[in-house]
């Protein structure tokens, strides 16, 4: 390690996000950036949404140097540790909390998007232009974007806004436990037009060194093209490709399968979070596991259909059956996910959901509660709310338009 090989110039990795997802996926790019130096630089920033924290005498860092209200940024610097989004966990020491935006993705020919899905849309337009304009993304959201237009998967919005390409990371993943190196898989989906290896290959011949223009398109389902400038990433750079992208992930307990289906891997991410939340009510009232099953199975089949539907020109359905990002996912999540535990003891304690997220969550952020709206939103308008009963069902609970013991004979059907 170490060499540059045929390559002068390494890749320089950005984290946007550093919640508990975002902190677990930045440990694992720190990790393999000091495991692959001829590849990687070995610094990695982590943008942090600045914010204070109190060290009291309870916490372990606690010293005459460290105590009452901090910078998360310079508690996460100091201690190697997220203390408020992932504690607990050490941190590598080349992961470097940054609470500039605009610094933490500069010069970065990877970038890491990973953050609740309500903050990805005014985070990206405040680097628009001021990022390398041959850079990638990779997006680990776990949610639609639902607009005027249509709806855009978050890589397309990214990729839009941008003017990059965007792939996405997806699976079964829950991030404590990933971030405590249990096993785990995971599916990357990356796919760029021609002028990136389209293939996994183990190929790494420097090409010519001139930077081409390619149009990228993509298309909302209003059927409208929007068209997007694509750099060449110049070729004294390491290709990225699958092999580098999962020289970026894979780690000895988070193995990952790369493939070149984006939509099926960030739709069905998305869609779990909806179901569940049926699977946590479900299971708040006691009703067992066949029960939650029924849900799962109805979820599932509508997970397929809306990817069909909507999205079915660029999925491969295969997708949600063979990946960690479908099916794997969904068995995970109405496990032991926050969605599906905020929603099992919103039943439990006959609270609101959003009074268990703010009660239990510590700052976190449920992704079920905001897709499930969005989602309606979207079908309302496509005149498709009964083609979709268990995810109508969902909104309306949450609506309070619906109850909870409505579901069985609402899906039936
Ligand atoms: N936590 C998990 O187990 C997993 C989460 N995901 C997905 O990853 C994405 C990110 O989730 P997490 O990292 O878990 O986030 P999180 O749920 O821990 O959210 C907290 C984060 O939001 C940030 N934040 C709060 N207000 C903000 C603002 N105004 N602007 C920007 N950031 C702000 C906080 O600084 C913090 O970093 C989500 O789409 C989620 O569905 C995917 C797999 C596993
Ligand atoms: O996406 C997840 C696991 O893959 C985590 O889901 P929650 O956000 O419900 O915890």
């Amino acid at each position: 390690m170490g060499s540059l090989g045929p390559y002068q110039r390494k890749h320089k990795i950005g984290v946007v996000g550093s919640g508990n997802w975002g902190t677990a996926i930045a440990k694992i790019i720190a990790e393999n950036a000091a495991s692959n130096s001829d590849i990687f630089e070995e610094k990695v920033e982590m943008w942090v949404f600045e914010e204070n924290v109190e060290i009291t005498k309870d916490s372990p860092h606690y010293s005459s140097s460290l105590q009452g209200t901090q910078k998360l940024t310079e508690v996460i610097n100091h201690t190697n540790e997220n203390v408020k989004y992932l504690p607990g966990i050490r941190l590598p020491a080349n992961l470097h909390a940054n609470p500039s935006l605009e610094d933490a993705v500069k010069d970065c020919t990877l970038l890491v998007f990973n953050l609740p899905h309500q903050f990805i849309l005014k985070s990206c337009e405040s680097i628009k232009g001021k990022i390398l304009p041959y850079a990638r993304g990779i997006s680990c959201i776990k949610g639609v974007d639902v607009n005027e237009e249509g709806i855009s998967l978050f890589s397309e919005t990214i990729g839009r806004i941008l003017g990059i390409y965007c792939g996405a990371l997806s699976g079964a993943n829950i991030a404590n436990e990933v971030a405590k190196e249990k096993w785990s898989e995971t599916t990357v989906a990356y796919d760029p037009p021609h002028m990136d290896s389209k293939a996994p290959t183990p190929q790494r011949s420097p090409s010519s060194s001139q930077v081409e223009l390619v149009q990228f398109q993509h298309k909302d389902t209003s059927g409208q093209m929007s068209k997007t400038k694509l750099q060449a990433l110049p070729s004294d750079y390491p290709p990225i490709d699958h092999v580098t992208l999962k020289a970026l992930f894979h780690r000895p307990y988070f193995h990952v399968r790369v493939i070149h289906d984006v939509a099926g891997t960030s739709i069905s991410g998305a869609l779990k979070n909806v179901v569940a939340l049926a699977a946590g009510w479900v299971e708040g009232m006691g009703w067992g596991d066949n029960a939650k099953a029924a849900v799962m199975r109805v979820g599932l089949l509508e997970m397929v259909r809306f990817g069909d539907t909507f999205f079915g020109a660029t999925i491969n359905q295969a997708t949600f059956t063979e990946e960690s990002a479908g099916v794997a996912d969904l068995i995970t999540s109405c496990s032991g996910g926050r969605n599906f535990r905020s929603a099992k003891h919103s039943v439990e304690r006959n609270l609101p959901i959003e009074e268990i997220e703010k009660l239990e969550l510590n700052g976190q952020s449920l992704q079920g509660t905001l897709t499930a709206h969005d989602v309606n939103k979207f079908l309302k308008k496509q005149g498709m709310e009964e083609q979709f009963p268990l995810f109508t069902a969902v909104y309306r609970i949450l609506e309070g338009r619906m109850q909870v013991s409505e579901i069985p004979g609402y899906i039936e059907r």
